[in-house]
């Protein structure tokens, strides 16, 4: 059975019918396995089901409402997780259900990765219990007023005393105020702070403490600390359950001991001792984030193209001059060459982030054995794709609010909140373009390194097929031989790699490798996207590879990854036909395939966003009701907002009625 929360007529029916898979299989493969089906169903249905975590009037809260009802809902999943004794994965998934951003996102999220991955294995012993037990609360403090990309920008100092043996922790100006980290505005207690390291008379850069904010008795700040949340935000409800906060410091003292200090550390003397760890490593719970990031990243995008996709089997419009039946808009070739590639995307992002999620898993197993050499690699791909897909997530969401039309700007279809909570993702965890460029400083150093002998690995070796590569031409004849992952994938690699050497040649061109890079910056971006899109393909074939069981499962997952890639060579036309990848003729021909694909997916749309099993509490969305019963829903819920309680509005005696039974004559009338 698929997940519906409740109503009795399946108006999606005739579309669940013409699906030509099996949809519980379609189930394990985006999931991961059968366990994960399981788990993830189990733990939506535990939170769908009970009162305390309804969603469904939020936008309709205060700041002060909403804040208090998150502080409930956190404390209520927390009390459901020890009773039931859920275990670590069970426990994420009711919190990622609940689906209303908090402090524990921060707390769970980021503090405690930061203690396990910077914290020595004692101060894991000490701090990481309290947290997992919720005696503190965590936040991550680095961002400031005046600097956010620039990490080495920072200003706040921590400046070691030997005499008290303590850090000094300080605000030297009011662009060193901390800005915008999540769950300190007015529920952590503790925060991860990154400040500037004094010791001995000698500024040591950027590093982490632990630092105590707030009273553990009566929640009061600490002694020397300002802090508050630093206002609302971009659309009603969304983010601004989030208590993003501000935070300053008047010369706290803290214990040395708060330093993290599993890369450097500084003595009882007041010596600074570096690790022969590489410095990045510092930057390590950023990675971490940015993973995650990206698996959110179809979670946000499959639930918008959810929503749409069943509106669009349910919405109709013209076509009936006969008095015969209208056309579901999702019968209409536009519809479909907008949507299709969106579910697509979101399937290919499932991919690709479990991919990422390995990729993490084994850079760290090295780092843990010091071989360090894949941690630009684990940068670069944690870096590139947190930026392409959450750029592209955003504006899909958007997109599929226009595929909704007007029903779709009302806040009951769940998009414009889904939109406003999402959208930060472009610029949190890193700006986007910032990302993108560390993506391309990355691909201009491979490209050097080339000249030199140098294979290269991972992600990047495909550019050691440099003399092919540069010079081949796609064989494509037919719109049927773009079904073959070969040419795509041909064509693919060309394209990346002729646009990373053309940026090359160009800095070399430059009187500086600093000025050619700053001048060439936005072909840098369009090249970094090329490669990190390869990437994407790429996971998605790889995919295809693995054993995908299920009646038709895998036909579907072939057709989807063809989507994906073929869009991505039309929207992106000038990029392969300016590298010479293609032809125009050759162009043409993958978006004659396209439309063939798009009729494939029509009869297996709303069956395959039911793949993605939610439920209609996490969707939240009369739009997206798993029963499609769409317009009674849309109505009831119009006579929930509270400007219906009264039939008379507030206002009319005042404002109203005088202007309705003004006697004031108008010259002209
Ligand atoms: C839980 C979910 C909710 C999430 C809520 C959001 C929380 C947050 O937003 S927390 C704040 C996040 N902040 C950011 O992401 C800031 C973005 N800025 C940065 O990451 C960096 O400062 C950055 C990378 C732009 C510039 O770094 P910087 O050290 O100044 O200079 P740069 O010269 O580019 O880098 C130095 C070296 O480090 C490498 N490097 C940079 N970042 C990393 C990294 N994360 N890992 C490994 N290596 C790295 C570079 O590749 C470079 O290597 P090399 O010298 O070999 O070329
Ligand atoms: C909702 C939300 C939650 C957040 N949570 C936290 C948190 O928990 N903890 C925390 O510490 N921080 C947090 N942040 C802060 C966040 O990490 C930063 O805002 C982010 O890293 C971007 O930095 P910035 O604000 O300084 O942007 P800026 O760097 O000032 O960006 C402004 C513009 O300049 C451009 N730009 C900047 N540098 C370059 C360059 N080198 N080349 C070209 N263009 C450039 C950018 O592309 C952008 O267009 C949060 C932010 C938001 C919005």
């Amino acid at each position: 059975m698929a997940a519906v929360d409740g109503g009795e007529v399946d108006h999606l029916a005739g579309e669940r019918a013409t699906a030509h898979f099996d949809v519980d299989a379609m189930k394990v493969a985006w999931a991961g396995s059968r366990h994960a089906v399981e788990v993830n169903d189990r733990m939506a249905r535990l939170v769908a089901s009970d009162p305390v975590f309804r969603k469904d009037t939020r936008t309709m809260l205060s700041r002060k409402e909403l804040f208090k009802d998150t502080l409930k809902k956190a404390a209520h999943a927390w009390k459901r997780i020890v009773e039931l004794r859920l275990t670590e994965e069970e426990a994420n998934l009711l919190r990622l259900y609940v689906d209303q951003p908090g402090y524990v996102d921060l707390h769970w999220g980021m503090f405690v990765p930061a203690i396990k991955g910077q914290g020595t294995e004692e101060q894991q012993k000490k701090w990481v219990p309290m947290a997992y037990k919720f005696q503190i609360i965590g936040c991550y403090a680095q961002t400031e007023l005046g600097h956010g990309s620039n990490v080495q920008g920072l200003e706040t100092t921590a400046t070691f005393d030997p005499n008290t043996d303590e850090f000094v922790v300080h605000s030297p100006t009011l662009t060193s105020s901390k800005w915008w980290p999540g769950g300190l505005g007015k529920a952590s207690t503790h925060a991860v702070v990154y400040a500037r390291l004094i010791t001995q008379g000698k500024d040591y850069g950027i590093h982490g403490f632990i630092v105590q904010l707030r009273s553990l008795d009566d929640h009061s700040p600490l002694p020397g600390i300002t802090l508050g949340d630093i206002g609302g935000k971009f659309g009603s409800g969304a983010y601004n359950s989030m208590d993003n906060g501000v935070l300053r410091f008047d010369h706290v003292r803290i214990p040395r001991d708060q330093m993290l200090m599993r890369l450097s550390q500084v003595t009882r003397e007041g010596k600074y001792v570096h690790s022969d760890v590489p410095k990045q490593l510092l930057y390590g719970t950023m990675v971490y984030v940015r993973q995650t990031i990206v698996a959110d990243a179809s979670k946000a995008l499959s639930r918008a193209v959810c929503i749409a996709v069943r509106y669009s089997a349910i919405r109709k419009q013209f076509g009936s001059q006969a008095g015969g039946p209208e056309t579901q808009v999702l019968n209409y070739k536009t519809q479909q060459s907008r949507l299709f590639p969106l579910l697509a995307s979101a399937y290919a992002y499932r991919f690709v982030g479990e991919w990422l999620k390995w990729l993490y898993t084994d850079v760290m197993q090295k780092l843990e054995a010091k071989d360090y050499s894949t941690l630009p690699e684990a940068h670069a791909c944690t870096a590139g794709l947190k930026s392409v897909t959450t750029s592209a997530t955003a504006d899909a969401i958007e997109e599929c609010r226009k595929l909704c039309g007007g029903h779709g700007y009302l806040n009951s279809s769940g998009l414009p909140e889904l939109f406003a909570v999402y959208v930060p993702a472009c610029t949190y965890e890193g700006d986007n373009v910032v990302l993108l460029l560390q993506v391309a400083r990355f691909l201009m150093k491979t490209v050097s390194q080339l000249a030199s002998g140098k294979q290269p690995v991972g992600t990047t070796a495909y550019m050691g097929n440099i003399q092919y590569l540069m010079q081949c031409k796609s064989a494509v004849n037919t719109a049927g031989d773009w079904l073959n992952p070969a040419a795509i994938k041909e064509v693919f690699e060309a394209r990346a790699l002729r646009m990373a050497v053309n940026c090359a040649q160009n800095i070399s061109k430059a009187p500086s490798q600093e000025e050619g890079f700053s001048e060439l910056s936005p072909d840098l971006l369009e090249s970094a996207v090329a490669h990190v899109q390869l990437i994407i393909v790429t996971k998605f074939f790889e995919k295809l590879q693995q054993d995908i069981i299920g009646h038709g499962v895998k036909e579907q997952l072939q057709n989807l990854c063809n989507i994906y890639a073929l869009f991505l060579l039309h929207k992106h036309l000038g990029d392969f036909l300016s590298t010479g990848c293609i032809t125009p003729k050759q162009g043409a021909l993958a978006n004659e395939q396209l439309g063939r694909l798009y009729a494939q997916v029509r009869p297996n749309a709303v069956a395959l966003v039911d793949a993605f099993d939610y439920t209609d509490h996490y969707l939240s969305s009369v739009l997206g009701r798993y029963d499609g019963d769409v317009y009674p829903a849309l109505y009831a819920e119009a006579w929930k907002d509270p400007l219906n309680e009264t039939v008379i509005p507030d206002g009319y005696q005042e404002h109203l009625r005088p202007l309705l039974k003004q006697q004031l004559k108008f010259s002209r009338l």
